[in-house]
Formats: C-alpha cells, sequence, structure tokens
C-alpha cells in the first residue's frame, strides 16, 4: 500500500481527470452554501438551462446578512438588500432540491458551524463553499477549501472543479496549553511565527500532542485560520475525538454504515513515513494568551509581550507595522494589556461554538461587562444558541450585560448592519482584523480568544484572562 499525507489520499480517490492546463477535475463530496455567493453561480446555470447535478451533496445556510436582533428577524426584512439576498437562495435552493436550513428550521446558522454540527462534514471528504473559511472543515480530516464564484457554477453544475493540488506543510504543535490558553491562542501564534502569507501554495496540516489534546471545536477554530496564515486549507488527521463528536449527528451514517467508515478513515490518515515538503515545530507550552496589535492577523504577540517596533521589520512588513501603529494607535515597547475597548464581540466561524461561550461565560459569571462597553454574545449557529440556553449560558451572559443574539457572523465583517462605530476598538473572537473590516473604516479589531473578549469585555480594557483564576 502506498505511503503519504491524508490530503494526498484523499485528493487521489477524488481525482477525476488530469487537466490540460495542469490542474486536477476533483470530484465534490459537500458543497456548502450560503447567500452571498451562490446567486450569481445559480444564474450562471439558468442561463444555460442546467441543473443542480448533485443537490443531496448540497447543503444551504444562511449568515453574512440576517439580522442577529430577534426584533428585526421578521421578514420582509428592514434591510431589502438582505431580504432579496435571502429570497434568491430561498427559491434557488427549492428549485433544485437543496436541504437548506433558514431561519424557521432552527438550525440555521454560519455555514461552518452548521456543516460540522450536522454531521454533514466527515473525514475523508473533499468539501467546498463560496467561502474562504472552508477551511474550519478541514479539522475532521477533510480537503475542504473556499471556491469562486466559476468553481461554485462548475460544482453545481458537474459535481466537480478544477482544482490545483498544494504542497503539504506539516505543522507540528509539541506541549500543552496551559490554563487560560486556547486553540485560538495557538493559532494566532503559529500565523504569528509563519506569517500571513507564510503558507501560499501550502495546505496546512496540523498534529502533535496539543492538537491531538484538543476537542473537535478546538482543532475547528484552529483550521479555520489556516486561510489566514496564507494556507489554502488546514486538516487535521481524523482519530477517536473526531468520531465521538460525528457519532450520532443528523447526517452521519448509522450502524454498519458507520462501521464500515470508521475503518476507511483509519486508513485515509497520514502514514507515519508520510512525506511532506516542509515541517514545522511550534511549541505550546509557555504559550500566553495572544492578541493582535496591528491590522492582519500575524500582528500578533502575547499578552504580556511588548508590540513590536516598524524598526523590527523590514519591506513590506516594516510598513505594514506603521501603519498599524498609525491605525491602532498603539506605542511600540508597551503590552496590548490596559488598551481600552468600547466593543466586546463573541462568535464567528472561528468561535461561535458552545465551548467557546462556556468559556467566556466562566469569566462572566458574577462579572459585570465595564459601563463603557457594548457587548454582543452571538451563536455561531440556533443549535449552538439552544443548547447555550439549555444550559443557562445565555443567563450569565445577559446578566453580566451582554447582548444575547440569534445566529449569523454579525460584527465579523458587518454585513448585517452590527458594525462598529467612528474609530471604536473591538475585542473580538472572529478572525480578521483588516482595516474596515468591521463596518467603520476607523473602527479598530483586536483579535484574541472568546476568554479574553470576555475578561476585556469586564475590564473595559484589553486584559489577561488568568488574573481572573481558574479560567481556561
Ligand atoms: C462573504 C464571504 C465571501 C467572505 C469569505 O469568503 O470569507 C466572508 O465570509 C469573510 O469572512 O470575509
Ligand atoms: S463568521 Fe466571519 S469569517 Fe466566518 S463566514 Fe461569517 S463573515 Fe466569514
Amino acid at each position: 500500500m502506498s505511503s503519504g499525507t491524508l490530503y494526498d489520499k484523499v485528493w487521489d480517490r477524488h481525482k477525476v481527470a488530469d487537466l490540460p492546463d495542469g490542474r486536477d477535475q476533483l470530484f465534490i463530496g459537500l458543497h456548502l452554501m450560503h447567500e452571498v455567493t451562490s446567486p450569481q453561480a445559480f444564474g450562471m446555470l439558468r442561463e444555460r438551462d442546467i441543473d443542480v447535478a448533485f443537490p443531496e451533496r448540497t447543503l444551504a445556510t444562511t449568515d453574512h446578512i440576517i439580522p442577529t436582533d430577534p426584533a428585526e428577524r421578521d421578514r420582509p426584512f428592514e434591510d431589502e438588500q438582505a431580504e432579496t439576498m435571502l429570497q434568491a437562495l430561498e427559491s434557488n435552493v427549492e428549485e433544485a432540491g437543496i436541504d437548506f436550513y433558514g431561519l424557521e428550521s432552527g438550525k440555521q446558522g454560519i455555514a461552518h458551524v452548521v456543516g460540522p454540527e450536522l454531521g454533514a462534514t466527515q473525514p475523508g471528504q473533499t468539501i467546498v463553499c463560496g467561502d474562504s473559511h472552508t477551511s474550519t472543515h478541514g479539522a475532521f480530516g477533510a480537503v475542504a477549501m473556499g471556491i469562486g464564484t466559476s468553481q461554485i457554477r462548475d460544482v453545481l453544475a458537474t459535481g466537480c472543479i478544477a482544482a490545483e493540488k498544494m504542497d503539504v506543510r506539516r505543522v507540528e504543535v509539541t506541549g500543552e496549553l496551559s490554563d487560560g490558553v486556547a486553540p485560538k491562542d495557538v493559532i494566532l501564534h503559529i500565523i504569528g511565527q509563519l506569517g500571513v502569507d507564510g503558507g501560499v501554495g501550502h495546505v496546512y496540516e496540523y498534529g502533535g500532542e496539543a492538537i491531538e489534546a484538543m476537542d473537535m471545536e478546538g482543532r475547528l477554530s484552529v483550521c479555520n485560520m489556516s486561510i489566514e496564515g496564507g494556507a489554502r486549507a488546514g486538516y487535521v488527521n481524523p482519530d477517536q475525538t473526531t468520531y465521538d463528536y460525528l457519532e450520532g449527528r443528523q447526517y452521519a451514517p448509522e450502524g454498519d454504515e458507520w462501521n464500515r467508515l470508521v475503518a476507511d478513515w483509519e486508513t485515509i490518515s497520514s502514514d507515519p513515513d508520510a512525506e511532506y515538503d516542509d515541517v514545522v515545530t511550534v511549541d505550546a507550552d509557555g504559550l500566553d494568551p495572544m492578541v493582535t496589535w496591528g491590522i492582519n492577523p500575524g500582528q500578533v504577540t502575547g499578552i504580556t509581550e511588548p508590540i513590536p517596533s516598524p524598526d523590527d521589520f523590514d519591506g513590506k512588513d516594516r510598513k505594514n507595522a506603521e501603519d498599524a501603529v498609525e491605525h491602532m494607535e498603539i506605542t511600540p515597547g508597551e503590552t496590548m494589556e490596559g488598551y481600552e475597548v468600547d466593543v466586546a464581540f463573541l462568535g464567528t466561524c472561528t468561535n461561535g461554538r458552545v465551548s467557546d461561550f462556556r468559556r467566556a461565560a466562566e469569566i462572566l459569571e458574577g462579572n459585570t461587562v465595564d459601563e463603557g462597553v457594548r457587548a454582543l454574545a452571538v451563536p455561531g449557529s440556533e443549535t449552538v444558541r439552544t443548547r447555550c440556553e439549555e444550559e443557562g449560558i445565555d443567563q450569565i451572559f445577559k446578566d453580566a450585560g451582554f447582548q444575547w443574539r440569534q445566529a449569523g457572523c454579525s460584527m465579523c465583517l458587518a454585513m448585517n448592519g452590527d458594525s462598529l462605530e467612528g474609530d471604536e476598538v473591538c475585542a473580538s473572537s472572529s478572525n480578521r482584523n483588516f482595516i474596515g473590516r468591521q463596518g467603520s473604516k476607523e473602527g479598530r479589531t483586536v483579535l484574541m480568544s472568546p476568554a479574553m473578549v470576555a475578561a476585556a469585555a469586564v475590564e473595559g480594557e484589553i486584559a489577561d484572562v488568568r488574573s481572573f483564576g481558574g479560567a481556561n
């Protein structure tokens, strides 16, 4: 039997043909869809009178444009553009016979939260979505990639895309996370070390004891931000943690089929002697909670570490650091601790899952949000929201002074009206801190873990979550 990486094996299994331009024709196991990037592709199919080839391999939800304020979710939405986009998605999926998790389903949410929690995301699959954070699904040992409009058209029409095979970099994360340090800190640290372009031309295979010790939701957070490190995709080899999470979920196979698949999934993991194009080792021992100080996710440092000076960098990185210092109004040499915040935002496809809300609730319990802070808790899906409400987590958030919202992307990119104003500073559990990302050109985003967002909300400034004691 040939020896290789999971990426090689899954790719080879799904490869249909060599294309003349050097790319491969790749069959797609699961196509996730949301309202922003799909309408145009459906339009292209309609122009040529082509039906959706595999509706049963397609799953749709609505996330980016929908209001998260319960009072604004009645149809038609006040925002006409949002209403039009959702209507387009609704009629497209109905016509094609695609499973759709809309507002009434009780399971609506961000595609990258919904796919895994419904058990649609499975090991060994090829997964695509017209969304860059499709890399999230790699946490299950899948090859999951974001695609553009013409590829959405192709997968709708044929079940295949033309894709270029990448190199594989093994990112070995050794050591153990200390209290108060989360998977989000690990991926921010990785991006800080390897750079936002460090992964270009690669997919990242995350492994090592720190990754193996993570639960599925932690691995999802890590894989989610692969794209922020420039990688085309990121994945973790499937193991018992993966199977235990998946078993019994809505789309998960059952009985003999389940046993057959688990046995098969065991064979698709990277072999011990697999050859990688590159291997890097990152030590998680002694890692601090991380915070970004700049305007891309690689401009990141430990909470106790000083903000670097532009002089520490060369070329493009130096210019980026100068821009960051100016935009963020930060002082190199100081730490980010004590940097005042106006908004605390907890949610997104990076950190909008139940374990994220549990970790933040541990910090919030018995505490109140600083009076200068507007605090939003936005579950990544309605399933997450319901689960949090069953556990009483919503009450802890509300008692602390957070707004408890309904599921969506919300202030991650402010397409739905949840937005920063002026030069507000946001302590955010999201994945992008680009200028203007959260809806205001002067707005300032500081990326961090969910527990760190809760700590910042309480203190009214960036704080070290470890000072709250017992936090994990
Ligand atoms: C709107 C969508 C295409 C976009 C993406 O591709 O990632 C969004 O989800 C984002 O996070 O910026
Ligand atoms: S939560 Fe943010 S990063 Fe994730 S899909 Fe929505 S907009 Fe993109």
